[in-house]
């Protein structure tokens, strides 16, 4: 069996991409913010006598709030009965007492600690919006001070969300110089955000929840467990030292 440092060589030697650039999704990616937004859904949907599923999950997650909002009401058969804005009022009490408390996932302060110190450029694209992003950040200043800017969803760059390339195409144009698609790395955890980034152009690395259904990893260009699996010189990245 090959050692990890033979595995690495190999992977340094033929990379399938030559990375200069990366950039991050925020939620369920950086941060476990993900089943706060899926326990909140599943109590909504409760009262009405529905089941909040995966495959509902799987079309909401990674949009603007207003696009997910929609999806919620029009798959749910809620129309007539609640409309997207009420939706979104009523979860935000909930979400807002939730948030502060998120935690990092598994494996995102190595690799940005990594990045960081090997001077590769990094950047957050996230769906959220500014008040929401204060909230779920509050608690992780460090690691967002080593980004070299944030993109959010009510960005006026940002006509429409993921799966539209939109927010990586401006997350891209704000790194210094001049910066192509092909050698931006997305991570993210969504259907739509991986989709997003094909969009744009650029290679996508999923993260996803393990409910998701496999159906839902196409498009990707690699599907990992955890973030503690990436390899950085199989994407032409500065390899780990340990
Ligand atoms: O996954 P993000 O960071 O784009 O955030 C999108 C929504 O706020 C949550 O699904
Ligand atoms: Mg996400």
């Amino acid at each position: 069996m090959a050692s990890a440092v033979a595995e690495e060589a190999a992977a340094a030697a033929q990379p399938r991409a030559a990375i200069s650039h990366v950039i991050f999704d925020m939620d369920g990616l950086l941060l476990d913010t993900e089943g706060f937004y899926t326990e909140v859904q599943e109590k909504i949907l409760a009262r009405y006598g529905k089941v909040f599923d995966w495959s509902l999950k799987a079309k909401m997650m990674g949009k603007k709030a207003a696009e997910s909002a929609r999806i919620f009401v029009d798959e749910c058969g809620l129309d007539g009965l609640l409309t997207p804005e009420q939706f979104l009022e009523e979860r935000e009490s909930m979400l807002q007492a939730l948030f502060p408390s998120c935690t990092k996932l598994p494996g995102v302060l190595r690799l940005i600690h990594h990045l960081h110190a090997n001077g590769i450029p990094m950047a957050v694209a996230t769906g959220s919006h500014k008040r929401h992003f204060a909230l779920k950040t509050q608690n992780h200043q460090e690691m967002f001070s080593l980004m070299h800017h944030v993109v959010m969803g009510d960005d006026p760059e940002v006509k429409a969300g993921k799966p539209s390339p939109d927010i990586f195409l401006a997350a891209m144009r704000r790194f210094e110089g001049n910066v192509e698609p092909s050698k931006c790395l997305v991570f993210e955890d969504a259907p739509s955000g991986i989709a997003a980034a094909r969009n744009a152009g650029m290679s996508a690395v999923m993260v996803p929840d393990p409910r998701l259904d496999v159906s839902y990893h196409k498009g990707a260009d690699q599907v990992l467990n955890s973030l503690l699996d990436f390899k950085p010189s199989e994407w032409g990245l500065p390899p780990f030292k340990e």
